[in-house]
């Protein structure tokens, strides 16, 4: 037998700078990755889209699933690869089907109103997304060790906003009226869909992922009271059932939750570009912290882009970081744009 196979070796990384950070380590300079860099933005992407009959296919096709996570490791020259897929397949694994449209994002053509249409739904069965597992091996496999390798979830309050609008919404008052009107029956599905992710994220550590990041990406549509009973109660769940790898708090436009995250189990809180990287440090002295360039910084010349990524690595001074954006990269920026700003963290990080 040859030693190489042996999996203490399998499981060493070449390149495990995010790891140490999310550990709180020291780094010789501060690793960077980009919220939606896989798909998105790289023409390499849309042809491998393009070949296929759309989105959700490439999700449902690990091979292609993984060869399109692995782009912006070799294109982009990120320190992370964050697998391929979406959010919407735990809704999809309960029992609710939603449709990628073109140009539009997604659509539920059923949603959820009342309690009969919670009683049809079912905690996800993980074995139903074995594509998403078998993905994350074979990207695994095929990272070879180069860097670490992000599993990811939506925060349960994000995807029991889709589950009752259906889709986007300016307001989501479909959701947060539910919150009021009947706070039993949402904690009731709010509880459905923390189990059911609880479940998959374990199995995709089992799969190969090194670290987790829970997205909450209408955090900031709840008042701040809601947001701790309605979502951060449920996002400490995961947290607490996990502790196999280190998991990243995502939670868009909550800054006011900032403090509450310090009792929270998670190592890493992301941080979008509303919120005070200094601010953030004091709140959350024991936590790395992940972000935030406004994610518009990269429409500006190369000589913008290198003085807004200076400035935001000042804020976060000597604090643990993985540097990103404040949100996902938007889908129309120049891919040249996004890897100046990965050379420049990599060129003007001091190390903490
Ligand atoms: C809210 C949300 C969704 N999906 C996701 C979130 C949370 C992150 C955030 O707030 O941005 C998470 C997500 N979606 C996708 C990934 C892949 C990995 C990555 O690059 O980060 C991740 C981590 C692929 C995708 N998911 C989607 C695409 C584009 C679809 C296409 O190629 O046709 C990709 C690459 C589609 C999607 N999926 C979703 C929407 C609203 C849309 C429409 C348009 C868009 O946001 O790009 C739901």
């Amino acid at each position: 037998m040859s030693f190489i196979n042996l999996p203490i070796f399998a499981a060493m990384l070449e390149n495990d700078l995010i790891l140490r950070a999310a550990r709180g380590e020291k780094t010789e300079r501060t690793p960077v990755w980009l919220m939606r860099q896989a798909g998105r933005i790289l023409p390499e992407y849309r042809a491998v889209r393009n070949s296929l009959s759309g989105f959700k296919e490439l999700v449902e096709t690990p091979q292609l699933a993984a060869e399109v996570t692995i782009q912006p490791v070799d294109i982009l020259g990120v320190d992370a690869a964050i697998i391929f897929s979406d959010i919407l397949v735990i809704p999809e694994a309960m029992g609710l089907t939603y449709e990628m449209v073109e140009k539009k994002g997604p659509h539920f053509p059923k949603t959820v109103e009342s309690k009969h249409d919670i009683e049809r739904l079912k905690v996800a069965d993980p074995a139903d997304l074995g594509y998403v597992y078998e993905a994350l091996r074979i990207t695994k496999k095929e990272l070879d060790g180069r860097v670490p390798l992000i599993g990811f979830a939506g925060a349960p309050w994000t995807i029991f906003s889709y589950m009752i609008e259906g889709g986007g919404s300016k307001t989501f008052s479909k959701a947060r009226r539910m919150l009021y009107s009947d706070p039993a029956m949402a904690e009731h599905l709010l509880n459905m869909i923390t189990d059911s992710t609880i479940a998959y994220l374990k199995e995709q550590v089992k799969a190969g992922a090194d670290m987790l990041q829970i997205f909450d990406s209408w955090a900031g549509v709840l008042p701040p009271a809601h947001y701790s009973k309605f979502s951060l109660k449920y996002i400490s769940k995961i947290c607490d059932a996990i502790t196999e790898v280190p998991i990243t708090v995502f939670a868009k436009g909550a800054w006011w939750a900032l403090p509450e995250m310090a009792d929270i189990n998670c190592r890493t809180v992301g941080l979008d570009w509303n919120m005070d990287p200094k601010e953030a440090r004091r709140v959350l002295p024991n936590k790395t912290l992940q972000g935030n360039l406004d994610p518009c910084a990269l429409y500006g010349s190369n000589e913008v882009i290198k003085a807004e990524t200076k400035k935001m690595l000042a804020s976060f001074g000597d604090h643990p970081h993985i540097a990103n954006l404040g949100h996902g990269v938007y889908p129309d920026t120049d891919p040249n744009k996004v890897k100046y700003f990965i050379e420049m963290v990599k060129e003007l990080s001091p190390g903490t």
